[in-house]
């Protein structure tokens, strides 16, 4: 089986061509794959397939084997493998994800990707604090309180506003809210410090992976909650440990992601 290792600021993805490969045994594939030590290491596993409505379908595999509804960083090296391999011309690619289609375009030095409006969870109501109305909640984890705004990018997202990024309890809490009852399905926890009103620094405990050295969905959600709790404007640079991503959330529409994402190296092993 062929396969290309991509990255996009630092998030990296096994990407198999579903066009010339056939998978059978994705979740498990993924766990086998994506082991930094027994494999070839990564934090997902990256499937192209081809699709009636999109130039590609997009199915991400996380690295514990389960299933992402949406992935901004691979949304970026879908393009970017689209690029090189099967559309080389192509300035906007349309892709079919588990989330609905989106939209991308070639940018100098990576992709911009339409990531669609943000969805609030639906108890997610304003509450009264010295900042005005803001839609903001408290949780408990880990015998202490923590204030979290939960917004979907088409996967689920807790911000978690902190003073300092490097003290953020993130293993600790990142990992109690993954399995936290209030979130039946997991959640990708990002613990954001704002710098400024534009400028936004981010750690991300991922679902299904732990810390990662970015997320697109997650900065995408992080400038959201930002925005809605008035912390920080609707568009703003987000610097995560493997590199930066510039977030515009439009007044009433869709949120724009923009940043990197490249081929790393290509490889073949044993038919799975
Ligand atoms: N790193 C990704 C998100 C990957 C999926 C996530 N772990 C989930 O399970 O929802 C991104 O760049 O958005």
């Amino acid at each position: 089986m062929k396969f290309a290792k991509m990255q996009g600021t630092g998030n990296d993805f096994i990407c198999v061509d579903c066009f010339r490969e056939k998978i059978v045994h994705p979740h498990s594939l993924a766990r086998r794959l994506c082991d930094r030590h027994f494999g070839i290491g990564a934090d997902g596993l990256l499937l192209l397939l081809p699709s009636a409505a999109a130039d590609c379908r997009m199915e991400l595999y996380n690295r514990d084997g389960s299933a992402a509804g949406m992935c901004g960083n691979g949304l970026r090296c879908a393009g970017a493998y689209l690029n090189a391999h099967l559309l080389p011309q192509r300035q906007e690619m349309i892709i079919e994800t588990r989330a609905g289609l989106k939209r991308l375009w070639k940018k100098e030095g990576g992709y911009r990707v339409d990531m669609e409006a943000p969805r609030l969870e639906a108890h997610a109501l304003p509450v009264l604090s010295e900042r005005g109305l803001v839609i903001e909640e408290a949780f408990s984890v880990e015998g202490k309180t923590v204030t979290l705004t939960c917004v979907s990018m088409g996967n689920p997202h807790a911000v978690c506003f902190v003073e300092k990024t490097e003290e953020a309890e993130l293993e600790l809490l990142g990992r109690a809210l993954e399995h936290h009852h209030r979130f039946p399905e997991g959640v990708n926890t990002e613990f954001v410090e704002i710098v400024d009103e534009e400028h936004l620094k981010v750690r991300v405990w991922e679902r299904g992976c732990g810390e990662t050295m970015a997320c697109g969905t997650g900065a995408c959600a992080a400038v959201v909650a930002g925005a809605l709790t008035g912390r920080c404007g609707r568009s703003a640079s987000v610097r995560l440990p493997g590199g930066t991503l510039t977030v515009e959330w439009e007044q009433g529409g869709p949120v724009f992601l923009e940043g990197p994402a490249e081929e790393v190296f290509s490889g073949e092993i044993p038919a799975v």
